[in-house]
């Protein structure tokens, strides 16, 4: 059996973050990888130089000759960049009955950049997040979504039932915006509803952290598409993201992309 995972994210020119990182991910996990581009970003290490949005109508032509051919087993979403993409996505989604939707709330590059309208937090809480199976954010991206400061693990519990009580079937909340002096490890917490988890690794220190979140939330969408549960596939992701960070590859002059092989090739941690 071939599985198929779709990414429907920006395009990153310098290939560490958006849709290159996540075919990178899908290809490194055995799944067949598809994508459709909300826009193409001019963009490296050092920042983001550009940014040319896609309409709405060209996202879901590209939706629409994907899932008529290649019906995907699991979809994720990176940076929607405005509302009206934010409405087709979560209208193409429902009415393609996708029931593994996994939403990254991708909003600020780490440089700083702007990838989503501030405005359309209220898009993404009434449209999407609804239809979401499994929601990834960072630490800043569920404040913003819950309108709560996180200061540390009890905060970011009390975010994750918020955005379960927003619609979302799974709340992982990603613990890479921790600030070094709160804690010397990376812990992510997942939230079903019912039970919460931990998963946690040393704190690495190294500025090539670019596209951490669009990888882990890559890897997830993989190991869903595969039928793996929920647990396993954040279990996976979490060693996928520590083992990628560890080995990065030290290129370009700023931010650089982690390492997408060092997960499956064995490298020694
Ligand atoms: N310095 C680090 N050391 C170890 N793990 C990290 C580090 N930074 C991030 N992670 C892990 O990487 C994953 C992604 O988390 P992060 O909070 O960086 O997402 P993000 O901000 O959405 O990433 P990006 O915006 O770069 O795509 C999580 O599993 C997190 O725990
Ligand atoms: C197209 C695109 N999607 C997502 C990110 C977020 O990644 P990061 O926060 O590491 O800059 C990005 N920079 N570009």
């Amino acid at each position: 059996m071939v599985y198929k995972a779709l990414t429907i994210a920006g395009s990153d020119s310098g290939g560490g973050a958006g849709i290159q990182a996540d075919l990178k991910t899908f290809q490194e996990c055995h799944v067949y990888g598809m994508s459709a581009v909300t826009a193409v970003t001019a963009q490296n290490t050092k920042g983001v130089q550009g940014v040319f949005p896609s309409s709405a109508s060209e996202v879901l032509e590209q939706l629409t000759s994907i899932n008529e051919d290649l019906p995907p087993e699991a979809v994720k979403t990176g940076m929607l960049v405005n509302d009206e993409i934010i409405a087709s996505v979560a209208d193409f989604a429902s009415s393609s009955g996708w029931e593994k939707l996994i939403v990254d709330p991708v909003m600020i590059a780490k440089g700083g950049a702007s990838l989503l309208g501030e405005k359309s937090i209220e898009a993404l809480i009434n449209r999407l997040i609804p239809v979401a199976y499994v929601i990834t954010p960072n630490i800043p991206e569920a404040e913003a979504l819950t309108g709560r400061e996180i200061r540390d693990v009890g905060d970011c519990r009390k975010a994750a039932e918020d955005l379960y009580g927003m619609g979302a079937k799974h709340v992982i909340i990603k613990g890479g915006h921790q600030s070094q002096s709160q804690s010397s490890y990376a812990t992510d917490i997942l939230y079903d509803g019912k039970e919460f988890f931990e998963f946690t690794s040393p704190r690495i220190s190294t500025p090539h952290t670019h596209g951490t979140g669009c990888t882990f939330s890559a890897v997830i969408t993989a190991e869903l598409a595969k039928g793996n549960p929920v647990f396993d596939s954040v279990h996976t992701a979490k060693g996928f993201i520590t083992a990628a960070i560890s080995h990065s590859l030290g290129i370009g002059n700023g931010h650089g992309p982690t390492n997408h092989w060092a997960y499956h090739e064995g490298v020694n941690l």
